[in-house]
């Protein structure tokens, strides 16, 4: 058996549903072998972001090569990557390794309130990063910020996707989690068309996380073989599963349930 291995490059949560955990934890619920490079700590729990430790970009860059020298992958999501020196030191390893199933998860801002990109970051995201990228996952806030669109329709989503693909990133996902109404509805565009992906909206707030989540399960699917449809399918599944059934951790935001997908049946 040849075991898939997926890295996530992203902020540590040490409150565990969000980041470098809820990446790992996804990893291991859809059978792909978890490594990481974590760009900064942060104290956080489900009522918010209590400090935030970024490490230094050498330790960044020695995580990487660790992993790349050694083990390998066959995908890798970014998370949280905090300044522009991260983001132009992940760009130069993604070149040197070449590794190409690169999934970006946009991380701009946490549920609370908190920064997790310094606003300067913005430009070599867009430059540096997004041009290296197989997929790129933002909410709707994030695809707001980095198309510089307002987004308040369905032809505005449509629109915001094109103008980020224009970036040189070969599928955009906007993600509906912040869109209202009984169904949640996930855009994805590679270039040519649209597709949507609809699930029912959960009436709760144990959140914290479902981005990271999301991209992680794509990431893996990919790392699995899966085309970005069918891996973003599969995510959607997973993230549906994880809210839907919720596991009530902590007083504010809390996490998502990583088990569920698999304990209805999915892997
Ligand atoms: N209340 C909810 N019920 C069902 N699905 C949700 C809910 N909130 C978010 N999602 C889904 O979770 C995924 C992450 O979405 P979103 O919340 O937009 O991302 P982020 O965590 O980056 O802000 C998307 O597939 C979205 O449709
Ligand atoms: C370390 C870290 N990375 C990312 C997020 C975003 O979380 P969400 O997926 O809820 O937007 C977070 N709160 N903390």
């Amino acid at each position: 058996m040849t075991i898939k291995k997926a890295m996530t490059i992203a902020g540590s949560d040490s409150g565990g549903g969000a980041g470098i955990q809820a990446d790992l934890k996804t990893f291991q619920e859809l059978g792909v072998f978890g490594t990481s490079s974590i760009t900064a700590v942060t104290a956080q729990n489900t009522l918010g972001v209590h400090g935030v430790y970024p490490m230094s970009v050498d330790a960044v860059e020695k995580q990487i090569d660790a992993v790349a020298s050694d083990i390998g992958l066959d995908a890798l999501k970014t998370g949280m990557l905090f300044s522009t020196e991260i983001i132009e030191a992940v760009a130069a390893k993604i070149r040197e390794h070449g590794f190409k199933n690169v999934i970006v998860d946009p991380v701009m801002i946490a549920k609370g309130g908190a920064p997790l990109l310094q606003e300067e970051a913005m430009e070599a995201l867009k430059t540096k990063l997004l041009p290296l990228a197989l997929v790129v996952t933002p909410n709707i806030p994030e695809a707001e910020a980095i198309s510089g669109m307002s987004i308040q329709s369905v032809e505005d989503k449509k629109e915001a996707a094109k103008a980020i693909a224009s970036l040189g990133v070969k599928h955009v996902l906007i993600k509906g989690g912040h869109d209202e109404g009984e169904i949640t509805y996930d855009l994805l565009y590679d270039g040519e068309s649209f597709h949507t992906f609809s699930g029912k909206r959960i009436n709760t707030k144990d959140t914290h996380g479902t981005g990271c989540t999301f991209s992680a399960a794509m990431t893996a699917a990919i790392a699995k073989g899966a085309s970005v449809r069918t891996a973003a399918e599969t995510a959607k599944q997973f993230i549906q599963a994880a809210i839907e059934d919720g596991i009530h951790i902590g007083s504010g935001h809390g996490p998502t349930n990583h088990w569920a997908y698999r304990q209805r049946g999915g892997c």
